[in-house]
């Protein structure tokens, strides 16, 4: 279990705020943090992973405390086991693939560690490449490779996925859910994207202006709701034709007919469908 309990004064765009977050990350849980940008998402992590400390908190892991600003307990990043990937991968451009793996390998650790997480990862053919020459996803790929050769308890994620095209964020969504799984990792990722969320977190921590809004399963913090006009379900415009609307939600895609409503839509727009706005078409 990780209880996080902070307060850090933030200067935001609107003027002076403060980051107050309390939260619980259950072990092995996958969280993602949402909100939108200059929320604080990425001052938490940084303060998680003790880059950052704030005026007031406690971040505690499993029973040991890394951080309490009362009782003057601050356990220094290095010393954090925490692997952090970044939106912009971060590697060292003068080193090749295999160098970046091997400078992250803490010192008592075996560099055949380095070697068996290039094969599994799929990198050994590009071991010997230096970044500039790797795709946006491979250059993460080998982010996420580095951040694990520290066998980290916790995977912190700053939006690694949104530089991506479409078809490698999926591929790597798959990769990041079996590293999850595989590594027994407790993980927390900053992602702006509803379904990437659906896909992938089983626990959803909204946060806006530095305050925590809600927190919940995804279904409960972007799903299905009932008031009384009806049942309305929240999801992403994924398709957008002239006589089609797709959207992506919990539940599947959905398809509504363009009505004067939906005119000005963007793809990549968060919607919610009233179930008023459902239409039946017969197959046959
Ligand atoms: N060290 C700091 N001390 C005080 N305020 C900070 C510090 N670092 C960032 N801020 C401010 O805190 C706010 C939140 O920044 P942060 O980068 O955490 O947002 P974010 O939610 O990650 O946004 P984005 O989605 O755009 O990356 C911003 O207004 C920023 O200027």
């Amino acid at each position: 279990m990780i209880r996080i309990s902070i307060r850090k004064k933030l200067h935001l765009a609107g003027g002076k705020g403060e980051l107050n977050i309390d939260a619980e990350l259950g072990d092995y849980s996958f969280t993602a943090l949402y909100g939108p940008s200059g929320a604080g998402k990425t001052t938490l992590l940084r303060i998680i992973s003790g880059l950052l400390q704030p005026e007031q908190g406690i971040i505690e892991v499993n029973g040991q405390t890394w951080l309490n600003t009362a009782k003057k307990i601050n356990l220094p990043a290095q010393k954090r086991n925490i692997g952090f990937v970044f939106q912009d991968y971060a590697l060292f451009p003068n080193m090749t693939v295999q160098e970046n793996l091997l400078y992250a390998l803490p010192p008592k650790v075996d560099q055949s560690k380095v070697k068996s997480l290039l094969a599994t990862m799929g990198l050994q053919n590009l071991a010997h490449q230096k970044p500039e020459l790797l795709s946006g996803g491979q250059k993460q790929r080998v982010a996420l490779a580095r951040a694990l050769v520290r066998q980290p308890q916790i995977l912190l994620l700053d939006e690694p996925l949104s530089a991506l095209d479409n078809i490698t964020r999926i591929q790597l969504q798959n990769e990041l859910q079996n590293i999850h799984q595989q590594h027994q990792l407790t993980t927390l990722l900053v992602s702006h994207h509803v379904p990437e969320i659906f896909k992938l977190a089983g626990q959803v921590i909204q946060i806006d202006a530095g305050q925590l809004i809600k927190t919940g399963t995804p279904n409960e913090v972007f799903g299905i709701h009932t008031h009384h006009e009806g049942i309305t379900l929240t999801g992403e415009v994924v398709t957008l034709l002239p006589g089609n609307i797709e959207v992506l939600t919990a539940y599947g895609l959905i398809s509504i007919k363009p009505s004067a409503q939906t005119v000005g839509l963007a793809m990549g727009d968060k919607v919610t469908i009233h179930a008023a706005d459902l239409s039946l078409v017969k197959l046959s």
